[in-house]
């Protein structure tokens, strides 16, 4: 497995266009695979999720065309009878799971959901669950998922509280449920913001979603949606290693076409990092990130920024003071426990982050030794420890190569601003 360290830690060229979005392009191609007719999605981003996606809407029988480097033809389910038993390999992608699971209960054949060792340890139940409720003949809680469909409608409760994906992945297929869906929520939506983009993803395509109250939706049966062509955005969560960099390294980073107008979370980050000290401007579509001084600690509910939390834990290492970080208890359920397995690498570096169930706390600017840190196969585990290289010598990111999830260009973007990096035992 390689491992990969940074070994230099000045930014010579400080402007990063990052790729387009993983979380648009799951919900876009979900629902082109459901249109009737062709979407074309353009600066689509080329990783391991988004491979495993177009794959499996493929095996669902969407037909999909690459057309261009990084544009891709998808055209709609025509035939919702297989002529086999399609068997799906969402490799390391809890989004691809549970949207597609959901999806899948469309068709009126046999469909097992499969996905690696380490997503197959991630929770279904709630997807499963709600499934049976609304008439799928489902095998298992856990993958693999053995399903037949289609899914009929009807009213079910669902319980948000571990993870949005499964609420986001049901209002897409339910769209074409043979009478109205109604969904009652239970227990706090946790990654709230991850909704509001799947409503604006099915709003793209004509698709309707009603919101009964703040914890009941309809979505009214049988719908058509409309092929778009669309543009995806820059990912935002992506954005977030090169502000962190600029920072780390003291300087200015310059993000071209940022998605400022993105309903996710951490699309706002850089005000969590101006709360810390950076100088943010904003000109049309290029965020620029500036260091101006040390950063300062900060208290911050982070519930709604899941994905960013390993990119501000490093930062808050070398911050003045304690960074205390909350709401987080659903990073337990990502590719790693992304507060557990975080932490418990960080702390080789002889720091001292405490850490519970909901919470993690670090005391920043404290002496660091060198270490190898286990990525524990989570992309942004290994994505976060790297940029600890810009600080200190002899970091070392084991299974370096869990970036291809997301970013599998990682190291050329760094290395395309200056920080090089090199493979090591
Ligand atoms: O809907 C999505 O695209 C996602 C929702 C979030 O998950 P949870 O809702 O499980 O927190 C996020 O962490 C994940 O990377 C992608
Ligand atoms: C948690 C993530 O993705 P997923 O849940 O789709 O595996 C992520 O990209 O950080």
């Amino acid at each position: 497995m390689p491992n990969r360290q940074v070994v230099s830690s000045h930014i010579e060229s400080p402007i990063v266009t990052v790729p387009g979005s993983k979380y648009l392009a799951n919900r876009y191609i979900a629902l082109a695979a459901l249109s009737s007719g062709t979407t074309r999605l353009s600066n689509l981003p080329e990783n391991d999720d988004i491979e495993a996606a177009l794959e499996a809407v493929k095996q669902l029988g969407a037909t999909v065309t690459s057309v261009d480097n990084g544009v891709v033809d998808i055209e709609g389910i025509k035939n919702y009878e297989l002529p086999q038993t399609a068997t799906l390999n969402c490799r390391d992608s809890g989004t691809l799971s549970r949207f597609i699971t959901a999806v899948a209960s469309n068709l009126r054949s046999q469909v097992v959901v499969d996905a690696s060792e380490q997503m197959r340890q991630r929770p279904m139940q709630e997807v499963s669950q709600s499934l049976r409720d609304l008439g799928v003949a489902v095998s298992s809680d856990a993958l693999p998922i053995s399903l037949k469909g289609p899914i009929q409608g009807g009213r079910v409760e669902l319980d948000t509280s571990r993870s949005s994906q499964y609420l986001s992945g049901l209002l897409i297929a339910c769209l074409k449920a043979k009478s109205d869906t109604y969904l009652i929520l239970k227990g706090k939506t946790v990654s709230s913001s991850y909704i509001q983009l799947t409503k604006n993803a099915i709003e793209l395509f004509g698709g309707k979603i009603e919101e009964v109250s703040e914890t009941e939706l309809k979505i009214p049966a049988n719908q058509s949606l409309t092929p778009t062509n669309i543009h995806i955005a820059s990912d935002v969560v992506s954005s977030s290693y090169f502000m962190a960099a600029g920072l780390l390294a003291e300087t200015t980073v310059t993000l071209t076409a940022f998605d400022f107008e993105s309903p996710q979370g951490e699309s706002q980050f850089y005000r969590v990092l101006e709360a810390m000290g950076a100088s943010i401007k904003a000109e049309s579509d290029k965020l620029v990130v500036g260091y101006t001084d040390q950063l300062q600690g900060i208290d911050v509910d982070m519930g709604d920024m899941p994905d960013v939390v390993p990119t501000l834990v490093v930062l808050a290492l070398f911050a003045k003071g304690e960074t205390y970080i909350h709401n987080i208890a659903h990073l337990a359920f990502k590719e790693s426990n992304r507060i557990v397995d975080l932490c418990d690498e960080l702390n080789k570096l002889g720091v001292d982050i405490e850490y519970d169930a909901d919470s993690i706390r670090i005391k920043g600017d404290q002496p660091l030794r060198p270490a190898h840190l286990s990525s524990c196969h989570d992309h942004r585990l290994a994505m976060s420890y790297a940029l600890v290289g810009i600080k200190q010598p002899g970091i070392v990111v084991t299974d370096a190569q869990a970036v291809e999830k997301s970013f599998p260009k990682y190291w050329e973007f760094l290395e395309n601003i200056g920080l090089h990096t090199e493979l090591v035992n």
